[in-house]
């Protein structure tokens, strides 16, 4: 099966592999969303069935709590957990100081308070993630229906004063319908190109009324795994400053992929 996979998803799978060893029994976990935390978690429910592994789960999303209850993880929420060992996310971009943008499948406002609730944030990511600056991919905001398009006005009036290039703004749309996230909010999408001070802007966004919250992670992440599409892995450790590189087999598990044929 594992033939049949892209390089991208052999990069994404071989992240999440990595990315697992971190776990240990008794941990309480953050779980990601998207394809990439999507193989964590079916990597993470293996170990659970197979070698009786005891974790707890705090998903950032029901797409994640429904994958992980189906792969066997016992899920509990974040106000069960109070705190947590670990968070294990995906990411859209990452750069060298391990900032991030996140929110590409609508859920950086769980992504982040699981991620900020967590004594360590682990990202995993194809190395196509890597950027010099941030802001080639849109950075998403979440903000609450009620006067969206008077949020996105005042936005669009924050970027110029700010002088941040590109700016163009969108709602994000699910077919004819603006997305709905988890929380009942809508997504806007900022085309930014190159973002310049993202801890300034990260501050300012969340300043303007109806805005929830912003999908850059700023010194929220301690390690990046990097997953190559020939099972190379690379473990970037920014509170160590150590990157340690490794090879993955592809491993055939009926399990794993199972839902995927
Ligand atoms: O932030 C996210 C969801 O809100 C994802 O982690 C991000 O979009 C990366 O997704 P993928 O692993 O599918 O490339």
């Amino acid at each position: 099966m594992t033939g049949d996979l892209s390089p991208i998803d052999k990069a994404k799978f071989v992240a999440a592999k990595r990315a697992v060893d971190f776990v240990e029994d008794g941990m309480r976990v953050g779980l990601g969303t998207g394809s990439t935390a999507a193989w964590m978690v079916r990597c993470l429910g293996e170990m659970v069935r197979e070698d009786g592994l005891k974790i707890r789960g705090v998903p950032t999303s029901t797409r994640t709590a429904a994958l992980a209850r189906e792969v066997g993880i016992e899920v509990i929420s974040l106000d069960e957990a109070r705190w947590l060992d670990l968070t294990i996310d995906g990411a859209d971009e990452f750069d060298a100081d391990l900032n991030l943008i996140k929110g590409g499948g609508g859920a950086l406002l769980q992504e982040k308070i699981v991620a900020t609730a967590s004594d360590q944030m682990i990202v995993i990511a194809d190395v196509g993630k890597e950027v010099e600056s941030l802001g080639a991919f849109p950075l998403p905001i979440e903000v609450i229906p009620f006067g969206w398009q008077t949020s996105k006005a005042l936005v669009e009036d924050m970027l110029i004063s700010m002088d941040v290039l590109g700016r163009s703004v969108t709602l994000r749309m699910n077919g004819d319908s603006p997305f709905v996230t988890d929380e009942g909010n809508h997504i806007l999408d900022l085309h930014l190109n190159r973002i310049g001070n993202a801890r300034q802007l990260a501050m300012v966004l969340n300043q303007v009324p109806g805005v929830v919250e912003n999908g850059l992670f700023i010194d929220i992440c301690d390690i990046v795994i990097v997953g190559y599409g020939d099972g190379r892995v690379e473990t970037r450790d920014i509170n160590e400053g150590t990157v340690e590189t490794d090879r993955l087999d592809f491993i055939e598990s009926e399990n794993l992929f199972a839902d995927l044929d």
